[in-house]
């Protein structure tokens, strides 16, 4: 809807009603066209200004219609009415002017920002476009090279920027509204063609082709296979090649594609997911809207370490005060070093002052006596965490809430350690900790949902997309990364190159391949944790690690690379070669190749030549496989939550939608079809079997992911 007033007489006030963001809904725009309209009809009303209800402009195009029949008027004529009134029309931008929003403001003659207001056309991130007119408009106001950094990366900008490029007129700190009210009555009857940006030239370049050789070229390299960032540069490129009527035509062509397509449906499933997993459950019912979070100002993290360190700049940087405990003298130098590093850069980044003096380091638990909440982060081993969580139980006051960053261990086990276990939960975020967006937080059999909400609710305040998830090996994302893990060691042992099987994933839109990445994280890591499991230990009377572990398939390589000090980028050598210790250019090692050549050799395996087809089939499937388990297990309460701990914890290409939308896309049946394939062919990997929840899901056949939740409700009491 959209509300007309006439103030002060001569001026038609238009307020969008849409709440919480007044998305431009079929209503919306409905009745924009009726005001608008209006305030052309009536002779009293000299000028007018649009702004949005509840100090928020306007957020663009309803999302949600998207996927459905679109109906009420058009977009384009509505904004091109606009600019062509013959009264001069003001948008009022408080809040957010966002996509459709902004492409809204940018019809209107006068642009008027409050000081906190974010402008953007965030449309890429969609998987579309600006395409109401704001491909074309955007370089005629701001010029080309400005335009594509905003269109091609969907950033927002804060007023102060905006005024900067030249998108808005004004700031205020005042009442917008009021401040663009006065301004419309200072305007009115002035002449207009001057204000039209569809009538200005675009601002020329040196050399425009090479310009968007250059940015095709950038912007081909961070894509990752994303096909919206593409059609956003072909359509500036319309806009500073054609004339405005003809750029408009490519701008609809090139959306026409976009609008339809499977990324744009993956790019939307995924915005709706990350807001979808903030409305957590828990098996006993409880849920966010009926659970009270526990206060916390003052948190303490015990271990700084490489994630530790990290825990500290994120919780500081969120306003709270934190003890910063290591046992380590010098690792306590260290860390303090690389905190206050870490903290000036992003002071420096968001620009504002960095907030050192809230930190108290310490070697000893003293301090840790009056927090509210307690990160641990020492090494994953389970007796040292153990003796952390009983010194912390004697120390801190009652009703502090212990969290542990471990990686996969048992929290039910660990929080049997302390005297009050409804008080422990895990948070398990991700390396860089300060960075990366994913924290999962992890529930135990007696983890209270005081606890669950007080952790989710830190974590919306560190900025991260945080996730409920049950206790098991793993957790979710660690448990379903093991068979993918799995797949891509059978694959090496079967004839593949490291090069080869990151390439297939890579080419999928993964940053980084098994490979690449298992030497980026460390590839003792791992093998650490499987020593501990005793997978990766020799057989006394064969001096060999088995490569059949408790009637299983187990591969050995990862284990016997590490047994040669080959541990990765830290060491020079990993799966692939670098240039020195720490160096990060992986380059294909003959090394490699000999050590693969002879260890089929001395297992008797003769190679075979490897599609690329099959390493995305066997890594990706036996992983989706894995989901499907922690689905019917519980683990994972519904598919949105896997996807958004694969999208932002483990760079799975989000125009993919994460693992179980990919697996919705790519049909349940084939995956079915597929695995049952693999699973004939290598009878010793069980993680090959589809699971019960897959098997039933085709078997009722395969309903569309927005139905699984539903459908899993029944079946969890039936499997
Ligand atoms: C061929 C056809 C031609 C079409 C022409 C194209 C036109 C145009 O170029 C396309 C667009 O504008 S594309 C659009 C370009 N615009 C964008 O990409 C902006 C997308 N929005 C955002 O980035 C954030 O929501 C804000 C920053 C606006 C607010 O952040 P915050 O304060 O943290 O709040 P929050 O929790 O995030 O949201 C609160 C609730 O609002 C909901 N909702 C929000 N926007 C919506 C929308 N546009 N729609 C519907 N719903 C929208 C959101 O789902 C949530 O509800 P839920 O029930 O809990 O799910
Ligand atoms: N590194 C990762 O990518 C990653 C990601 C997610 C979770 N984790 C988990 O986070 C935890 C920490 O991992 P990390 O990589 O930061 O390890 P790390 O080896 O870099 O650091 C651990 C730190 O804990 C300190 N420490 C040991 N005992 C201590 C004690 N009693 N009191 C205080 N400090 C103590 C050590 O001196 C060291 O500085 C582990 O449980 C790990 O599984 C790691």
């Amino acid at each position: 809807m959209a509300q007309f007033s006439r103030v002060s007489g001569s001026v038609g006030l238009i307020t969008l009603q849409n709440p919480p963001v007044n998305a431009l809904s079929a209503a919306v725009r409905q009745g924009i066209v009726d005001t608008v309209n209006k305030a052309l009809q009536e002779p009293e009303v000299k000028s007018v200004v649009i702004c949005g209800q509840n100090k928020v402009f306007c957020g663009g195009a309803d999302i949600k219609s998207f996927r459905g029949v679109m109906t009420g008027p058009p977009l384009i004529p509505m904004i091109h009415a606009i600019e062509a009134s013959t009264k001069p029309v003001v948008a009022a931008i408080e809040g957010i002017a966002l996509g459709g929003g902004l492409e809204l403001a940018l019809a209107c003659h006068y642009r008027i920002s409050h000081t906190k207001a974010r402008l953007g056309l965030p449309e890429v991130t969609l998987g579309l476009l600006p395409a109401a007119a704001g491909s074309q408009r955007l370089p005629r106001l701001i010029g080309i090279t400005a335009a594509l950094d905003l269109i091609t990366t969907g950033r927002h900008v804060t007023a102060a920027e905006a005024l900067q490029l030249g998108i808005v007129d004004h700031v205020t700190d005042q009442n917008t509204v009021d401040v663009a009210l006065k301004f419309a009555s200072s305007v009115a009857g002035k002449p207009l063609d001057a204000r039209r940006i569809s009538l200005y030239p675009c601002p020329p370049s040196d050399d425009t082709d090479a310009l968007f050789e250059e940015a095709m070229q950038r912007v081909r390299r961070s894509a990752r296979g994303a096909i919206a960032p593409v059609a956003c540069v072909q359509a500036v490129r319309a806009a500073a090649t054609l004339p405005y009527a003809q750029g408009l035509e490519r701008e609809k062509e090139l959306m026409a594609t976009l609008f339809t397509s499977g990324q744009a449906r993956a790019l939307q499933y995924s915005f709706f997911a990350q807001r979808a997993v903030g409305r957590w459950s828990m098996p006993s019912g409880a849920q966010w809207d009926t659970v009270e979070p526990l206060p916390v100002q003052k948190t303490a993290v015990i271990g700084l370490g490489t994630m530790g360190r990290g825990i500290v700049v994120a919780l500081t940087q969120a306003g709270f005060s934190v003890v910063a405990v290591e046992t380590h003298e010098k690792q306590l130098t260290q860390a303090k070093q690389a905190i206050e590093e870490m903290l000036i850069r992003g002071a420096k980044r968001r620009g504002v002052t960095p907030e050192h003096d809230t930190i108290t380091y310490s070697h000893s638990m003293e301090p840790v006596a009056n927090v509210d909440l307690v990160i641990e982060a020492v090494f994953e081993d389970m007796v040292l965490k153990e003796k952390v969580f009983q010194q912390l139980s004697a120390v801190c006051k009652p009703g502090t809430l212990l969290c542990t960053n471990t990686s996969g261990l048992d929290i039910d086990h660990l929080a049997s350690k302390t005297p009050n276990p409804e008080l422990v939960v895990g948070m398990h975020f991700f390396a860089p900790a300060h960075v990366m967006k994913l924290l999962e937080v992890v529930y135990g059999r007696q983890s209270s949902p005081r606890a669950v909400a007080t952790a989710m609710q830190l974590g919306k305040k560190m900025g991260k997309v945080s996730v409920a998830v049950g206790n098991c090996l793993g957790f979710v994302g660690n448990r379903m990364l093991k068979p993918y893990m799995n797949q891509a060691f059978f694959l090496l042992e079967e004839g593949a190159s490291p090069e080869l099987v990151d390439q297939a994933l890579e080419e999928f839109g993964f940053i980084m391949g098994p490979f690449r990445m298992s030497d980026l994280s460390g590839i003792d890591v791992g093998w650490r944790i499987r020593k501990e499991e005793g997978l990766a230990v020799p057989d006394q009377r064969t001096g060999q690690i088995p490569r059949m572990q408790k009637g299983c398939r187990y591969s050995p390589v990862g284990d016997l690379i590490c047994e040669q000090g080959r541990f990765g980028q830290k060491t020079g050598q990993g799966w692939y070669r670098y240039d020195k210790p720490g160096g990060r250019v992986a380059r294909p090692d003959p090394w490699m190749q000999t050590f693969l050549n002879q260890y089929r050799a001395t297992h008797g395996l003769v190679p075979r030549r490897i599609d690329p087809k099959e390493v995305l089939e066997r890594c990706l499937y036996a992983l989706i496989n894995e989901g499907f388990q922690t689905l019917e297990e519980g683990i994972a309460a519904a598919p949105e939550d896997i996807d958004v701990i694969y999208v932002f914890g483990y760079s799975w290409p989000q125009h993919r939608g994460g693992p179980m939308f990919y697996a919705d896309m790519v049909g349940l049946e084939k995956i079915m079809d597929r695995l049952e394939h693999y699973h004939q062919a290598h009878p010793d990997v069980p993680s090959l079997q589809p699971c019960n929840l897959l098997r039933k899901l085709v078997a009722i056949g395969s309903p569309p992911i927005h139905k699984w939740s539903q459908v899993m409700k029944t079946l969890r009491s039936q499997l």
